[in-house]
């Protein structure tokens, strides 16, 4: 049969040329005029003043102390189970570990030292010119359960040795960060320290359970004082190395906010009866399917919506061709890269909310029908989003009126901390990054689990979620999972990196762009 040249062929056939002819001009556009549309990320800032009184660096001998106090650490199981069920034997054992292996920070006339809500830990270093705003470091010494039976190359409080990695669990979450902080002040003090700029450090003992009674007491005390934060840095985001397809090097990705939260629990109720006459659908199967249809239809896509559009506008030029034409050209390629991005589970976390089914209780025998099934579904909240938004879209997801949905708990995603050129503590943190590891891009990004130092918000507006652990592929399976370890090499250079931080933190005034 012959085709017949039409008026509406010949029309579609114009409209598509068209469309090419468009898209190669679009494309052409990019590829030549680059990063146009794209923030001017990379100016450098001119000359910084030198505040780097004590040079960082580890004799043989601190390399073997501060390991061997960090092993320790790892060793007392300092687990939170639930917001009710700590092991409270382990933190007070961690308490008199801190006193006994950081003898200068606990003597020392200059640091006043209180502990907050019994087991949490606040420390005051005033400065010397009194009127520089102070900073603070934040940490957690609690850690999630462990159990060696998942498949541990090593049990999990054991601190094991394999291969110049420590083994256990608080190894990356957070008994690094514990440990650095504690391990650099002793150090400076050693050294004969005296910051100019007052800081503080506080390490909470229940963050893996909201942080209710160890930073939110913290911060409450601060505020009966007066206290205003210049910055504050908490865990959270990681040097990735070999992570994302197409960045040439590691990256730096320093947290500007973190996502929000919502868990709800989902509960169906059926009568009970005998299993030989099941009804055609039970309390399991109901509550079952309505799990399904929240993990099949997953949070919109928002890439672009949040801080982590500025997350790879400043990795851009770190990318080889052809990712880089892609990444410096977001207005035509975002959903090109967001599709990418959420292929796997770790970068999905930065294009939306996720939705993470954690709980299903249901059954007491095998030929009793169930007379009721519940599941918990803790969902991570995408920076341009809102709680209220979320809980909207998981009531219509659900949509079934069998099914009770309970809000649980839940937050909004934290606000934006600025990460511009005047803005001293990124800027600060930043730079320190460049000190310790030269070779690193440094860029701002969202962290995709919740801190302490969500709760500082009205100590500072500029709050920022980082640690210098190397974060390489396989990595993300060992953040609450099996096999989490540090290396050596890494432990010291987070002890050198608080070091730096404390002493740069003592400069007055960033520089001005360079001219
Ligand atoms: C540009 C995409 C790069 C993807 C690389 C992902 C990098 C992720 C690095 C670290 C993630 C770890 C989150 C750390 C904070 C966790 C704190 C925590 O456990 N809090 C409790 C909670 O959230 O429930
Ligand atoms: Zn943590
Ligand atoms: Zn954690």
């Amino acid at each position: 049969m012959k085709t017949k040249i039409t008026k509406k062929t010949i029309l579609k056939f114009f409209g598509i040329l068209l469309l090419i002819l468009v898209l190669s001009v679009l494309i052409l556009f990019a590829v030549v005029i680059g990063r146009t549309f794209t923030f001017k990320v990379n100016t450098e800032l001119g000359q910084w003043e030198n505040a780097t009184t004590i040079y960082p660096s580890l004799s043989p001998e601190q390399k073997k102390q501060l390991l061997e106090n960090l092993k320790v650490a790892v060793q007392i199981p300092t687990v939170s189970f639930s917001e009710s069920k700590q092991n409270t034997t382990a933190l007070q054992e961690f308490d008199l570990l801190l006193r006994r292996v950081f003898p200068k920070v606990f003597s020392s006339s200059l640091v006043q030292h209180e502990m907050v809500g019994n087991y949490s830990h606040l420390l005051t270093v005033p400065g010397s010119e009194a009127d520089l705003e102070p900073y603070m470091l934040l940490a957690h010494i609690d850690v999630v359960p462990a159990d060696e039976a998942d498949g541990w190359d090593a049990p999990p409080f054991s601190a094991q040795e394999l291969n110049g990695f420590i083994y256990g669990r608080g190894t990356i979450d957070n008994k690094q960060s514990v440990m650095g902080i504690l391990q650099a002040l002793e150090y400076l003090l050693e050294r004969g320290y005296t910051p100019r700029r007052s800081f503080y450090i506080g390490l909470g003992h229940d963050e893996e359970v909201s942080g209710s009674q160890g930073a939110v007491n913290i911060v409450k005390l601060l505020k009966s004082r007066g206290v205003k934060l210049l910055y504050v840095l908490d865990e959270g985001l990681t040097i990735m190395d070999g992570v994302v397809d197409g960045l040439i090097g590691p990256g730096a990705l320093i947290g500007v906010s973190e996502k929000g939260q919502a868990t709800v629990k989902l509960s169906v109720s059926t009568p009970p009866g005998h299993s030989s006459m099941p009804p055609r659908e039970s309390s399991i199967g109901i509550l079952a399917s309505a799990v399904a249809r929240l993990e099949k239809n997953r949070m919109p896509n928002l890439f672009g919506h949040g801080p982590e559009r500025a997350t790879f506008e400043h990795l851009a030029h770190k990318f080889g061709w052809p990712y880089r034409m892609v990444m410096s050209n977001l207005w035509l390629f975002s959903s090109l890269l967001s599709g990418v991005l959420e292929g796997q589970p770790d970068t999905n976390a930065f294009v939306r909310t996720t939705t993470a089914v954690t709980m299903f209780n249901s059954g007491v025998k095998i030929n009793v029908m169930p007379a009721y099934a519940e599941a918990f579904v803790n969902f991570r909240i995408h920076s341009s989003q809102t709680l209220q938004e979320v809980l909207k879209l998981i009531e219509s997801t659900v949509s079934d009126e069998r099914v009770k949905v309970e809000f649980v708990s839940g937050f909004d995603p934290l606000p934006i901390s600025s990460y511009d050129e005047d803005t001293f503590g990124y800027q600060i943190i930043k730079k320190t990054v460049h000190d310790i590891f030269p070779e690193v891009t440094v860029s701002p990004g969202v962290c995709v689990g919740n801190t302490d130092s969500r709760h500082y918000t009205e100590l500072s507006p500029d709050i920022y979620r980082f640690v210098p652990s190397w974060y390489k592929p396989g990595d993300s399976a060992r953040f609450h999972g099996v096999n989490e370890r540090i290396s050596i090499q890494n432990y010291e250079e987070i002890v050198l990196f608080y070091f730096q931080l404390m002493q740069n933190s003592d400069i007055i005034n960033l520089p001005g762009p360079r001219i």
